[in-house]
């Protein structure tokens, strides 16, 4: 049976383990499991991801989702944080997001500039900051050194630090694309070698294994995806991201996939709060019986 990564090989210093453990063992099913609610999309995506449920371009929709909904935390821009996070301060980790960029501009170049400080995340009485991070773009080195000096506050003030991997660009394209095995893959480890404590990716795709050179071909043709990447991510926790809304038994699919192969947890944006309330709230619910089924030990 796969096992799951747990704090305590981890390498963290006090205020990041402390701070994780309120995570992992405070909130959710409290059993080292995580459950995240995303809600930067509004700036990365605009306003557009609100059409499907209107109700959800509200901050205060997304508040009750994620208390009812028993979340882990919630990842948020500073102007939400600001603005609607102590209406349930203390109730929900918070995970404040540092950096984000509009989809205006093409994505082939992406850099995803700082717009907050670990400082702030302190201030506001976060549990975590997120950091997004594309790798394999042109601008991979100043994103690399933004990220470095993220990493140097994170460390000092105790602030766990996760990574949104996300492989971009036209190389990647080549590769077989962002939702590849290869590129997931090499995400994670690029995440875990550059100091996150958590590392974030979308879901491995296995039947593009094989749109890479050698040796990803031959390699990775059995087993599952998401246990290598969780390999690869060493001692960085590993979270799996949704991506666009799809039917619930995908959805459940890709949960247990990614728990069976050893990810801490799920960071499930869309496909949850584009659902209309009771129905986001009763999805939850089926994500967290998925949960359930694997604490870490
Ligand atoms: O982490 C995420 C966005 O920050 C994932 O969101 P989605 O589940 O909507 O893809």
């Amino acid at each position: 049976m796969t096992t799951r990564l747990t704090l305590d090989q981890c390498g963290l210093n006090t205020g990041k383990k402390t701070r994780l453990h309120r995570i992992l063992y405070r909130h959710g099913l409290g059993n080292g499991t995580a459950l995240f609610l995303p809600y930067d999309q509004g700036l990365e995506h605009g306003p557009r991801d609100f059409f499907a449920n209107p109700d959800a371009a509200s901050p205060r929709y997304i508040i009750r989702l994620a208390l009812e909904g028993g979340f882990n935390g919630i990842a948020i821009q500073i102007g939400l944080a600001e603005k609607f996070y102590w209406d349930y301060a203390g109730e929900v980790p918070l995970i404040l997001k540092l950096n984000g960029k509009t989809e205006i501009p093409s994505d082939a170049e992406a850099l995803s500039p700082l717009h907050a400080t670990v400082a702030d995340a302190v201030r506001l009485g976060a549990d975590a900051v997120g950091y997004t991070l594309y790798v394999g773009t042109p601008a991979q080195e100043r994103d690399f050194a933004q990220l470095q000096a993220v990493r140097r506050d994170a460390q000092r003030l105790g602030m766990p630090l996760i990574v949104w991997a996300y492989p971009r660009g036209a190389a990647i394209a080549a590769k077989g694309g962002k939702d590849s095995f290869y590129a997931v893959h090499y995400a994670a480890r690029t995440a875990g070698e550059l100091g996150a404590d958590m590392v974030k990716v979308n879901f491995p795709h296995p039947e593009k294994r094989t749109a890479v050179p050698a040796p990803y071909d031959r390699e990775y043709s059995t087993g599952n995806a998401v246990e290598q990447v969780v390999r690869a991510a060493n001692r960085t926790l590993l979270l799996i991201s949704g991506g666009a809304k799809a039917g619930d038994d995908a959805m459940i699919e890709k949960a247990s996939e990614s728990m069976a192969g050893g990810a801490t947890g799920l960071i499930f944006g869309r496909n949850v709060w584009q659902r209309p309330w009771p129905e986001s709230l009763r999805f939850v619910t089926r994500l967290r019986d998925v949960l359930a089924k694997y604490p870490t030990v």
